[in-house]
């Protein structure tokens, strides 16, 4: 704070603030430093040239280990329909009631310099600023992942990234674990569709994947699958219109999200909810906690309950989402996770990763702190900042009394018992099911089919033989002529197997 009781940072333009060192003490010149003499050492007295170093020296913190490139805004969200037969969440309370909300999207697997517009899933997070605490929905633009085992999470991404001796991107790290890790089938269908390649964060969905529960104070729930639908209708890049975005403007989407706000043209996305009580989920075809199935809509219809509206740009990139921390395991009364493995391990992962990242008091910087907490027993800490509750006492003290909200649990359908077992799922021939009728739907959009062929067969090429092999026997499981126009267009492309380029890359591995 400053002496009119402002905090340094929210001084208007329209003011003229005293420039001053970190520690508030006027300043003469920014530029000037101390010296001896016109000529000589500088004078290690000068806090404000080593202040102004040292920050500087600090000003990095960890890129996100995954979605590190991303932009964000602010917004609401309004209930439109009752769903108060199914959920007894506070925000969903009642039709018309407005829920303020930050939203960040983003790619995957680049860094933090990395293209908008490259091929990858995108991330789509809302933290909603509820009466009852923070409501995180961490989706993707996909309504399905690579995988259904936690374990392979980082592996996978490892092979996303780059070499760990080349430094470089590699599609033989790349297909060697889709090939032989088919489970990801329907994934990478969406991936090399044009769906890889969304025009825009405006014109993209965002899918819970996962499965949630929403419960009720009477102890039954229902499982349930978010959609949010993007009104500005659904757009993509092909290939070679994605590539020459990534050269010409690599911040697209972050722009074009920036500007379109800024010019009032508030992006929004109605949002929809599937449902099925646990007798369903039970004779459900597929496991519905596995992420790498949809629930189809024509057996479980979505259902409309919201709007989300992004209308305010951020002050300050950095602080309000650069900081941003969303988590799975940040609910509220009324939803809970349900026992998809991955979901579980999401639960703890993202806590960890922002403790690491952003440390122990994420939850007090300003973008993420919740309308109101009073956690008293978590005390002190790396940036402690928000007043550290004063006096009240760190321990259940008599003296300090507290209202305590019953949050019933769920009934006794998820009763769990059974003996520790190490599972892995398996590969069946249902995995390739919904990845055959992706192809069919995009055979019936003009020139899909063609452009996924193209997409594939233009990444694949630069792979090692037996893993482009691999890969054509996974495509051709899922449809016989897709393998096949996906195994002569690839091989046309790939180097022959002498050529010097091949030999290099085949030594690398
Ligand atoms: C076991 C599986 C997974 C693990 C361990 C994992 C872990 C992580 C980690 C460590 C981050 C970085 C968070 C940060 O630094 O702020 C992250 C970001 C993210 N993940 Fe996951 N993830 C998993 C699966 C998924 C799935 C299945 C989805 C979507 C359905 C997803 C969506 C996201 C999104 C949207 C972000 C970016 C959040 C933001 O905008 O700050 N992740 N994940």
């Amino acid at each position: 704070m400053v002496a009119d009781d402002k905090p340094a940072s929210t001084f208007k333009y329209s003011e003229k603030p005293v420039y001053t060192a970190s520690n508030g003490c006027p300043v003469e010149n920014p530029e000037a430093f101390q010296r001896v003499g016109n000529n000589g050492p500088l004078l290690l007295q000068d806090f404000h040239l080593i202040d102004l170093l040292a920050h500087f020296d600090r000003e990095r913190i960890p890129e996100r280990v995954v979605h590190a490139k991303g932009a964000g805004a602010y917004g609401e969200f309004e209930v439109t329909h009752d769903v108060t037969d199914i959920s007894s969440i506070d925000m969903l309370g009642k039709v018309g009631k407005k829920t303020p909300l930050v939203a960040r999207f983003s790619t995957v697997g680049g860094e933090k310099g990395s293209p908008d517009s490259a091929r990858d899933p995108r991330g789509f997070s809302l933290k909603f600023y509820t009466d009852e605490g923070n409501w995180d929905w961490v989706y993707n633009n996909t309504p399905i992942f690579f995988l259904r085992d936690p374990t392979k999470f980082p592996l996978f991404i490892h092979t996303q990234k780059r070499n760990p001796q080349t430094n470089l991107k590699d599609a033989t790290m790349f297909w060697d674990y889709l090939s032989t890790h088919q489970e990801a089938v329907h994934q990478v269908m969406h991936l090399f569709s044009d769906r890889g390649t969304p025009y825009s964060y405006r014109h993209m969905n965002g899918y819970s994947g996962h499965t949630h529960k929403w419960t009720k104070p009477d102890g039954t729930f229902v499982y349930v699958q978010v959609h949010l639908k993007t009104d500005q209708g659904s757009k993509t890049f092909d290939n070679d219109e994605a590539g020459k975005m990534a050269s010409e403007n690599p911040d697209w989407h972050t722009q074009d999200l920036f500007d379109s706000i800024s010019k009032g043209d508030n992006p929004s996305w109605t949002v929809y909810v599937q449902t099925l009580t646990p007798e369903q989920a039970e004779k459900f075809r597929w496991n519905i906690f596995d992420l790498t199935k949809v629930w189809p809509q024509k057996d479980v219809p979505l259902r409309p309950f919201g709007k989300m509206t992004l209308n305010k740009n951020v002050e300050n990139y950095f602080a309000e989402i650069e900081q941003v921390a969303f988590s799975p395991s940040h609910l509220v009364p009324g939803v809970e996770p349900s026992a998809d493995p991955v979901l579980q391990s999401r639960l703890f992962s993202y806590p960890d990763t922002h403790r690491h990242r952003l440390g122990v008091n994420y939850q007090q910087i300003p973008v993420n702190a919740p309308l109101r907490a009073f956690n008293p027993y978590q005390r002190d800490g790396a940036m402690a900042v928000n007043g550290n509750y004063g006096a009240n006492p760190n321990y259940p003290s008599s003296y300090r009394h507290m209202t305590y909200k019953q949050v019933k649990p769920t009934n006794d359908h998820e009763k769990w018992t059974g003996a520790a077992v190490l599972f892995l799922s398996e590969v069946t021939s249902e995995d390739y099911v919904q990845a055959k009728g992706l192809w069919d739907v995009l055979g019936q959009q003009q020139g899909q089919q063609d452009n996924f062929v193209g997409n594939v067969s233009g990444h694949l090429s630069a792979a090692k033989e037996d893993t482009r092999k691999r890969t054509y026997e996974m495509f051709s499981r899922v449809d016989k002529e897709l393998g096949a126009r996906i195994a002569e267009a690839t091989e046309k492309l790939a180097p022959a197997p002498t050529s010097q380029a091949a030999g290099n890359a085949q030594a690398r591995l």
